[in-house]
Order: C-alpha cells, then structure tokens, then sequence
C-alpha cells in the first residue's frame, strides 16, 4: 500500500458516539471540552447526537441511530477523508446488536488512520494535544496507486 499527504485544518470533523451506558460519560466529558468542542464541526451518531446538542447546546450534524446504521454512515465519511477524529465511548461489559458495524468503524478508522478516542482518559489526551489547535497532515492510503496496483 503507497500512501499519501492529507491536510487536517484547524477546524476539525469530530464525531461523537457513544454506547448506552457510556452515554453520560461522552456527555459529562463533552461539558468539560465545549470550550474546545465549539471550535469544530461535530457529528454523531442518532442518539448520542441528540444527547448532546441538548446538553451543549451546540448543532451536531446526527446520523441514524447507531444499531440503525449510523456507524456505518460515519464509517463512510472516514473513507472519504471528511473525518479526522472520532471520539467513541464504546461499551467494554455488553455485545451490541450491531456489534460487526463497530467492529466494522473501528477497522475503517485503523485503515485511514484517524485518531480515536475510545475512553475519557485518551479523549483527554487527544483534546490536551497541541494538534488540536493547529493544523497538520496525515497520512492515508493512496487510493489512485491501490487501484492502478489493481487493474488486471
Ligand atoms: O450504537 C451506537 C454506536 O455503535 C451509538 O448509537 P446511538 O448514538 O444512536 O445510540
């Protein structure tokens, strides 16, 4: 795989998600870094997204609900580069209905190298990052020379 250069602004993409019962952590967190939070475009899954506008009363741009496909539609935008972070509290003690969508995120996320957040501790290590106010580039698998490398 070849990679290539792709420039993260300052204004970030940051989607939010969380499961169940990691919800009031994402939005209790979420509080703590709205001084931070209000500098990017934020997305989120349906009902997380819906969770936290309430609580921040910040706009959030909410895809369907997780088990309904909203992790696959963030998925989605990460492969089209229009992410570039994702914080996702996901829930280490309960399988999930749609536990092969967040396996499925999880991978698209390793695959386009995005910083992920899967707890407060390393959201808080993420967001105390010079990174986050600054721009700076990334590196991503070349799309162009994978599928020349594929032309039979
Ligand atoms: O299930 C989720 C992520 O896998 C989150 O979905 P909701 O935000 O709609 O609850």
């Amino acid at each position: 795989m070849e990679y290539k250069s792709h420039k993260v602004p300052v204004k970030k993409s940051i989607a939010l998600v969380a499961h169940d019962n990691k919800k009031d952590e994402l939005i209790s967190w979420a509080m703590r870094h709205k001084e931070e939070l209000v500098n990017h475009e934020l997305f989120a899954t349906g009902t997380t997204g819906a969770l936290l506008e309430r609580h921040l009363g910040l706009p959030i741009h909410k895809f369907i609900s997780g088990p309904l496909g909203g992790d696959q539609q963030i998925g989605a935008l990460i492969s089209e580069s229009k992410l570039d972070l994702l914080v996702f509290f996901w829930d280490p003690f309960e399988s999930q209905p749609h536990d092969p969508d967040v396996k499925a995120l999880l991978r698209i996320a390793a695959v386009w190298n995005i910083p992920v957040a899967c707890n407060e501790s390393s959201a808080d290590f993420v967001f105390s990052s010079p990174m986050m106010k600054a721009s700076h580039e990334r590196r991503i698998p070349d799309y162009d020379s994978y599928l020349r490398s594929r032309s039979f």
